[in-house]
């Protein structure tokens, strides 16, 4: 296995924030690590990378144990939510920087520069202040100066969440090719479900400290570990007794003597999001839009299958 983390724990005083966490990843995949605030995304990086050090547990990458190597010794490298660039130098600066400790010649050093401005389409802004660009450009950057050490591991610790929605999409597709491109092996946290499921070959989902599942998004939302799984990833009807069924998996049926009443209506564009009334008890149903639009109050009957956790 490529890196391997087993059995980790983190205290900070006596507040056990990581327990007993333990997984791995195979070399050129992206693991996607998921969950609520405060659950210990950062703080697992911080470890990783070396920031932080461990209460209990091994690291290891590339078969040798890291657990307590100095973050300069790990080969890993993290790109943060705020770029944290060098603000006095250009963008052809701030990705050179991190060379000067690499033992390079100057002429190395430069292609290097050039093919990671190509890389990241850099070329018009190659010689302007990291000041004047804009927060897309400095968030590339500072993916760029991550990437030109050639890291073993690169940890990205919500790299988009500043960035406005369009602009996320776009980076997160361009990540990906990227990282195709160079079968860099990725970590990357996030509270965002959309994000996580579209960039990860694996999810970790992680509640209080500990693992809750670990695999692929279909599996991870078609069938999940737990409750706290089941609720975490996308909208739920309860049923009860741990049966229960996800809203696209209601059809509705216009019918006048239907038991059902639409209650809540939410047009989404291609889909529509109802609230329907059934005994007493609401459910939520999505409907892809097709052209039919049921009113409030328009009685009708709902059919579903019901799955169990
Ligand atoms: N340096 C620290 N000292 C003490 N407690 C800390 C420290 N860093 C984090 N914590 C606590 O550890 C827990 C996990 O924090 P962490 O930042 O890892 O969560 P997170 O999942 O990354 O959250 P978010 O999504 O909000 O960034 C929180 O309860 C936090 O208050």
């Amino acid at each position: 296995m490529f890196f391997e983390v087993k059995n980790l724990n983190k205290r900070y005083h006596h507040h056990e924030v990581i327990h007993q966490l333990s997984f791995s990843i195979h070399k050129g995949e992206i693991l996607v690590v998921l969950g609520p605030s405060g659950c210990g995304k950062s703080t697992l990086l911080s470890c990783i990378n070396g920031f932080e050090k461990v209460n209990g547990g091994k690291i290891i990458l590339e078969q040798q144990d890291i657990t307590t190597r100095l973050p300069e010794e790990r080969n890993i490298s993290t790109v943060f939510q705020t770029y944290s660039l060098f603000p006095n130098m250009t963008v052809r600066q701030n990705l050179s920087y991190g060379l000067k400790f690499k033992k390079l010649s100057k002429i190395d050093s430069i292609k290097l520069v050039n093919n990671m401005i190509s890389l990241l389409q850099l070329e018009s802004i190659a010689d302007m202040s990291v000041t004047e660009i804009s927060g897309g450009q400095q968030q590339r950057v500072a993916l760029g100066r991550s990437l030109i050490v050639r890291p073993k591991l690169l940890l990205l610790d919500e790299p988009f969440s500043n960035l406005d929605a369009n602009l996320r999409l776009r980076l997160r597709r361009e990540l990906r090719k990227i990282q195709q491109q160079l079968k860099m092996t990725m970590i990357f946290v996030t509270h965002d479900q959309q994000e996580a499921f579209a960039l990860g070959d694996k999810i970790l989902l992680m509640n209080n400290g500990e693992l809750q599942q670990l695999a692929t998004s279909p599996e991870i939302y078609n069938n999940p570990a737990n409750q706290f799984v089941l609720s975490f990833v996308g909208k739920v009807n309860h049923l009860g007794n741990n049966h229960y069924t996800r809203p696209e998996e209601i059809t509705i049926t216009s019918d006048p003597g239907g038991d059902g009443i639409i209650t809540q209506s939410t047009f989404q564009g291609p889909t529509i999001d109802y609230q329907v009334k059934l005994h007493g008890k609401p459910y939520q149903v999505t409907c892809l839009n097709r052209g039919q639009v049921f009113s409030i109050n328009e009685r009708v009957t709902i059919s579903y299958h019901e799955k169990e956790l």
